[in-house]
């Protein structure tokens, strides 16, 4: 079987493109607790509000942010990511938590890591509905917003504040998300 060619750079040897293959996992609370919070109405504490008008869906995550520093919202407007694609590096903010909720109900894709002595170890790839947010932990190693099919539109909570919010690595060898791994969820 021919050598398949990752990122437009260089054929990589089958075994090696299998090894740095990241598998694409549907997105659940308890696979994702490492990480953060899972924002899904299922499962959440629902409150009836205002005369009984309005389900308030009570504390899906709870914002981390240092004192020196503010909570703020966004709107991010996401380009939709081309397959197969690159995790050449991932992120992480030291002074605060960073929330996602999608606005178009259109599924996207999500990359976190653990730590390893201040490193990302292998990332974890999660494909999440579009009813599902999640909020990465604060200094939680991720990859920067994965739009997937369309443009995107996500509301996002994190911190703005004085200092470096901001640490970047990058990996020796890119991993990769194929195509054929996306495996649309069937809908709930
Ligand atoms: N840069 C920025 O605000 N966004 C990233 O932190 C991200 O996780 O998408
Ligand atoms: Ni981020």
């Amino acid at each position: 079987m021919a050598a398949s060619v990752v990122c437009g750079f260089s054929a990589l040897r089958p075994e090696r493109l299998a090894a740095l293959r990241l598998a694409v996992e549907p997105l659940t609370r308890e696979a994702f607790a490492p990480f953060g919070s899972v924002m899904d109405i299922d499962g959440a504490e629902l409150r009836m509000i205002n005369g009984g008008t309005t389900e308030r869906y009570h504390r899906l995550a709870v914002s981390d942010t240092d004192s020196e520093g503010r909570t703020i919202v966004s709107l991010f407007r996401g380009q939709p990511r081309a397959f197969p694609f690159s995790i050449a590096m991932m992120e992480r903010h030291p002074e605060g938590s960073q929330a996602f909720y999608p606005l178009d109900k259109q599924d996207w894709l999500l990359a976190v890591a653990e730590d390893d002595s201040g490193r990302p170890a292998r990332p974890r790839v999660f494909r999440a509905s579009g009813v599902q947010g999640v909020s990465y932990g604060r200094n939680v190693w991720h990859h920067p917003l994965l739009a997937l099919d369309d443009v995107s539109d996500f509301l996002v909570v994190d911190r703005e504040g004085p200092g470096l919010n901001l640490e970047e690595y990058f990996y020796s060898e890119p991993f990769v998300i194929e195509a054929a791994d996306l495996k649309k969820r069937d809908k709930p």
